[in-house]
């Protein structure tokens, strides 16, 4: 069974992602790391994120084993991976890499924009979490808050705004809903009672 999970940046995609993965014995591939990562290499090789075919050249290198996410996550790389991900080249060379790993186990839960789109548009359920974007961005602010950086709530907004609004204005494999998917809206839901309704969705869609 394959469970894509879509959804705009801190959305709750990634914490979803994983509860189903353990609940069902599926491995999970939280996408975002990829285009962290190329966003990543960029940068500590001084090269400018405007490259779009030195960021195509690195995609096209990376394997999942190089995704270690304790040097991928942050705002920095969030926003260097949203340019890199606007680039066709870029996206094409990580598609096979993100199909395979959906397949190659009998199934996964993949996390990401464009898994139910375009990475696997035959998955078994998909799920478009959403929330609005002052709570996406109180959950980030008080989650890098723990983590000892300590931004202007403003800040996290604004950051959050502006990679929804590039990811969902690119030309290739935009942020949107499958027009099969279930939209989960977790404004009001904490992590246990969206977990809960998320089951809910795949059970009734991988079994109808
Ligand atoms: N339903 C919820 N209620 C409260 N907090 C939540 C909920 N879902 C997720 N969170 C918290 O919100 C933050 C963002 O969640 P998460 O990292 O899963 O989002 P994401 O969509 O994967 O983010 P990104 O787009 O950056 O990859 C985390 O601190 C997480 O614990
Ligand atoms: N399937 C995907 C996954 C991610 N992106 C881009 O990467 C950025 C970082 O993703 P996170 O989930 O780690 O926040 C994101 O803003 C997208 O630009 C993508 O395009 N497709």
């Amino acid at each position: 069974m394959i469970i894509a999970i879509d959804g705009p940046a801190a959305s709750g995609k990634g914490t979803l992602a994983k509860r189903l993965a353990d609940h069902f014995g599926l491995p999970h591939l939280d996408t975002g790391l990829l285009y962290r990562a190329v966003g990543r290499r960029m940068l500590d090789e001084g090269l400018r994120l405007e490259d779009s075919e030195a960021a195509a050249a690195i995609a096209e290198e990376l394997e999942v084993v190089d995704l270690d996410e304790t040097r991928l996550r942050g705002g920095e790389m969030g926003e260097a991976a949203s340019v890199v991900a606007a680039y066709p080249k870029v996206r094409k060379a990580l598609l096979d890499l993100q199909r395979r790993f959906a397949h190659q186990r009998g199934g996964a839960v993949l996390d990401g924009r464009d898994i139910g789109t375009v990475i696997a548009p035959g998955a078994e359920a998909k799920i478009f979490v959403t929330a609005t974007p002052e709570t996406r961005a109180r959950r980030r602010h008080e989650e890098l808050r723990r983590r000892g950086a300590d931004l202007p709530f403003e800040d996290v907004l604004a950051d959050i705004r502006r990679r929804d609004a590039r990811d969902a204005g690119r030309a290739d494999a935009p942020l949107k809903p499958a027009p099969d998917a279930q939209v989960l809206d977790t404004t009001a839901l904490d992590i246990e009672a969206a977990f809960q309704a998320a089951v809910v969705i795949v059970q009734r869609r991988a079994a109808p």
